[in-house]
């Protein structure tokens, strides 16, 4: 057997097959089969070689040598083997069939001629797969399509129950999913885990995003009651199907209404009015507003009129001579302000009108409508809406350079956000002031072009709802006063009932839900008191938000020159300042908890974070010496340009950190800093807000709880993210854990292609800016099997040598780990090496420990734990030796 060592890529058990041929022949027969040597082959055959023979390779196989040239997609001398009368269904030792290895293996044309010959399309093997299984798993999607237009049964479970779509689907191979459903594989199977729960699980965000798209039930439940947000596990896919869940019920409850109540047609048409402050919005929506043919030319002017900044969003409905009525939003332009804009952003049948001041730098006036267009596109993610950009203080440039220096920004503009908003071709260039001008019309008569194109495709109001906007401003005057127009559930419910007794609660609080979401009401449903509905959400902007996001209005003592959380404002305060507003001082604050204003601990004293000023001084995170230290960190950052954090974000995930941890945060304007037992986190805002950095420590190396608390961090920063900025896509980076350590100013961070590429080559990753290198296992804290029994495993672990044999031999452990194991002194220490050994491991190691010690040692301490991966309970792999097979089988 001289050619074993450097020969064919597999070898032959010597003696272990009958062919009636020399065993040398043989090896040469199979080695040419394998290359797709024909002269090779034929001549074996013509020497006799036993073409029904079945070779014992390993452990593993008994193939066939139409098995072996199906492998490798040797189709001519597959073809060759078929005339000679080779069997076309026989089966290796999982009973698969040639078929099975050619689909698994992609080789289409080997496939059909396998099928021509007459190959069982829908074979099972010993575990059930079909060859469509084994071509879906891997993602052929070719020889997919081979086999069901060759009578493949699409819907075939194996013996997990799983279909081919499952298959592929958890493997993320989107492509083949297509072709599968678009062949009818189920989507939606009763009461069983659906392709969408693999593809969450296995974090295949985009194959999520097409099985929805074809129709897949986003609150599909498994046998144990899960839907697939359940099952995801990575934070992008959960952060993905949350808002899937999140509008799949909208949608739901949106059709209920519209079956029960019926539905009318609505005429409104909304214009959204941003821009930086003092860019013209006030004046160009009074302009809009007169009627040029009867009233004067123009609104009055700065000179005459002294400049009055909008306080939060002004609405006001009106029609607009020439172009109809209009709901007309006027948000304010100070960046206090901003805070708050984003609950009204996301809007349908909208118009945004963005405006600029020609008068700026030009710098400035990309920037600020840079900025709103981003905002714009964070807020609303299911649609592409109309932007109008207007330029104003026209009548202060001369008309060439403006024309210029508008018609470059629009270029840019429109080029960077042609994906995501469709801006109008021309930049208005205008004296807001004037009523009676070209450039009026033009806005005009493309406010008018839009209101129609966006009108016909209203949907339907329900009948329900449409009567309560009819009487909400009634019941505004009997129930509520024009400074406080904030009513209560139960005054709500007796009115509606008044309308129509047979309205059940639940469908009353799902047609205001509706209102809600198209901002004609608010509706709010604190946790311990009766639902709040706000009449005029204008009123919430302006004599509310407003004032409280106006520092004037809560001073600081001289002495203190920037505020601090420490820094609190007190309930007084807050009474002083809304005095004229309303005695219902604890109704107030319930409304700006409700929208995660504020916080207070004691309910005498608040936290604004939006009013926060001071920046995190940088000894907050001071070095320790301890020498168990360990760190970890995470960075959320915005994905393209086009990309932003919107204003609310930062303080939102304040508010929640002080809502949701157990010892109180300390926070900063750009920063946040927490801690809970042995752990501390640290959430940074960089300087450019376009990413958040996550970082947590443990001085007592406890990795467990610093994967707990990042958790924590990264949950509460989706769920703001999602609720602030639905349409920001962001990327999630790891931050180098030696950095970190080193207390380095700046956040450094891999991306996670360069962790997954890293961790297959050997676990050790080169960060390019800073030289060194670090080792992956270091950087990661996500909890594996062996973090999270890690107190168990130490106390079952009682004897480690057989183990540590095992280990060496698979190759796993080397002599000098097992060494290092062995030198501890303790039965407890030598298992905690073990342990921190095998984290340093691939995955597939890893995976070997924990099914090798299961059966031997876990089985007694979690008798209903899968010994596979120690998570699911029902587990195909029933002991040690069917995982290794199965694991080698699919390999
Ligand atoms: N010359 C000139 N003055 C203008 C023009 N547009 C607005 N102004 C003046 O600029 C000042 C600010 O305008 P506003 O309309 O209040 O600005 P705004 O964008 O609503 O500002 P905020 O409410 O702070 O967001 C006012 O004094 C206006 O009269 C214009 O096109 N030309």
């Amino acid at each position: 057997m001289k050619w074993r060592a450097g020969g064919p890529p597999y070898s032959f058990a010597p003696g272990s097959m009958s062919t009636g041929c020399e065993e040398m022949d043989l090896h040469k027969f199979y080695t040419a089969v394998e290359y797709g040597d024909v002269q090779t082959v034929k001549k074996g055959l013509e020497d006799g070689v036993d073409i029904k023979a079945k070779r014992d390779w390993g452990k593993l196989c008994e193939q066939t040598s139409l098995h072996v040239a199906s492998t490798f997609g040797q189709t001519e001398v597959a073809e060759l083997l078929i005339q000679h009368g080779a069997n076309v269904v026989a089966w290796d030792q999982h009973q698969s069939t040639p078929l099975h290895h050619a689909a698994y293996k992609g080789k289409t044309k080997t496939c059909e001629l396998l099928i021509r010959a007459k190959g069982d399309v829908n074979a099972k093997n010993k575990d059930w797969w079909t060859p469509l299984h084994k071509a879906a798993f891997p993602g052929h999607t070719e020889t997919c399509k081979a086999l069901i237009d060759a009578g493949a049964e699409v819907n075939a479970r194996n013996q997990d129950k799983h279909t081919a779509l499952d298959r592929a689907a958890g493997w993320g191979h989107t492509g083949t999913c297509e072709v599968l459903i678009s062949s009818g594989a189920e989507l939606n199977p009763p009461n069983k885990a659906t392709p969408l729960h693999w593809a969450a699980k296995y974090g295949r965000t985009g194959t999520c995003e097409l099985l929805l798209r074809k129709g897949a039930e986003v609150t599909a439940k498994d046998e144990r009651g899960r839907t697939p947000l359940n099952c995801a596990t990575d934070w992008e896919t959960q952060r993905f199907l949350k808002e899937a869940e999140r509008k799949a019920e909208q949608e739901k409850s949106y059709r209920e209404l519209l079956q029960t109540s019926g539905g009318v047609k609505v005429n409104r048409f909304k214009v959204f009015l941003g821009g930086n402050e003092t860019n013209g919005k006030s004046t160009l929506k009074k302009s809009l507003r007169k009627d040029p043919s009867t009233e004067g030319q123009s609104v009055p002017s700065s000179d005459e009129e002294l400049y009055d900044p909008t306080p939060g969003v002004d609405i006001e409905t009106f029609p607009i001579p020439g172009v109809g009525e209009v709901s007309l939003w006027d948000f304010a332009g100070q960046a206090e302000y901003a805070v708050t804009h984003n609950m009204f952003m996301n809007s349908e049948n909208t118009v945004f009108i963005v405006l600029y001041n020609i008068m700026d730098k030009s710098e400035t006036q990309e920037k600020q409508v840079h900025w709103w267009l981003c905002f714009i596109k964070a807020c609303n993610p299911d649609r592409k809406p109309d932007v109008i950009l207007v330029a104003s203080h026209a009548d202060k440039v001369k008309p060439d350079r403006g024309q210029n220096l508008a018609a470059r920004l629009l270029k840019g503009m429109k080029e960077e956000f042609k994906d995501h908003l469709r801006i109008a071709d021309e930049v208005i260039l205008m004296d807001c002031r004037k009523t009676r001008t070209p450039e009026m019309e033009v806005l005009k008569s493309l406010l008018l072009e839009m209101r129609e194109a966006l009108l016909p495709n209203q949907r339907d109001m329900p009948v329900l709802c449409a009567k309560i906007m009819e009487l909400l401003p009634e019941w505004g005057k009997k129930w509520t006063t024009p400074k406080f127009p904030v009513m209560m559930w139960p005054d709500y419910v007796r009115e509606v009932k008044g309308i129509n007794e047979l309205v059940t609660e639940d469908f009353l609080e799902k047609s205001t839900q509706y209102l809600h979401h198209l901002a004609e009401l608010l509706f709010i449903t604190p946790a311990t008191s009766d639902g709040i509905l706000v009449l005029k959400p204008n009123w919430l902007g302006t004599k509310i938000f407003g004032p409280v996001m106006a520092p004037d209005n809560f001073p600081l003592p001289r002495i203190l020159r920037k505020r601090r959380t420490q820094d609190y404002i007190h309930r007084s305060e807050i009474e002083t300042v809304f005095q004229d507003i309303t005695d219902d001082v604890d109704l107030l604050i319930t409304l700006l908890e409700e929208f995660q204003l504020c916080h207070s601990y004691d309910g005498q004293t608040f936290i604004f974070p939006g009013l926060l000023t001071q920046t995190m001084p940088p000894d907050k995170w001071q070095l320790t010496h301890e020498l168990k230290v360990v760190y970890f960190g995470k960075q959320v950052q915005c994905a393209d340009s086009t990309d932003m954090f919107s204003s609310g974000f930062f303080p939102r995930v304040q508010t929640r950190l002080m809502r949701e941890l157990e010892n109180p945060p300390q926070l900063w304007r750009d920063g946040a800093k927490c801690a809970d037992r042995d752990v501390e986190g640290l959430i940074k805002l960089s300087p450019d807000g376009r990413a958040v950095n996550i970082c947590v420590r443990s001085a007592q190396g406890d990795k467990g709880q610093c994967s707990k608390m990042l958790q924590q961090l990264e949950n509460i920063i989706a769920d703001v993210l999602y609720e602030c900025s639905p349409g920001t896509v962001t990327v999630e980076n790891v931050l180098s854990a030696r950095a970190l350590k080193d207390h380095m100013e700046e956040f450094y961070s891999y991306s996670k292609e360069e962790i997954s590429k890293a961790r297959a080559e050997g676990g050790t990753i080169h960060h390019h800016d800073l030289g060194f290198t670090e080792q992956v296992s270091d950087l990661l804290c996500e909890e594996t099997p062996l973090t999270r029994y890690r107190p168990e495993l130490v106390q079952a672990l009682q004897d480690v040598e057989p183990i540590l044999k095992h280990l060496q031999v698979l190759n796993i452990l080397t002599a000098d780990e097992r060494d290092i194991i062995r030198a501890k002194s303790t039965p407890q220490d030598r298992a905690r090496a073990l342990l921190d050994t095998m984290e340093t491991k691939k995955e597939d190691a890893l995976q070997v420990f924990t099914a090798y010690v299961g059966p031997k040692i876990l089985d007694s301490v979690f008798p209903n734990l899968c010994i596979h991966c120690l998570e699911c309970k029902p587990c195909k792999y029933k002991s040690y030796d069917s995982f290794l097979q199965q694991t080698e089988n699919s390999q």
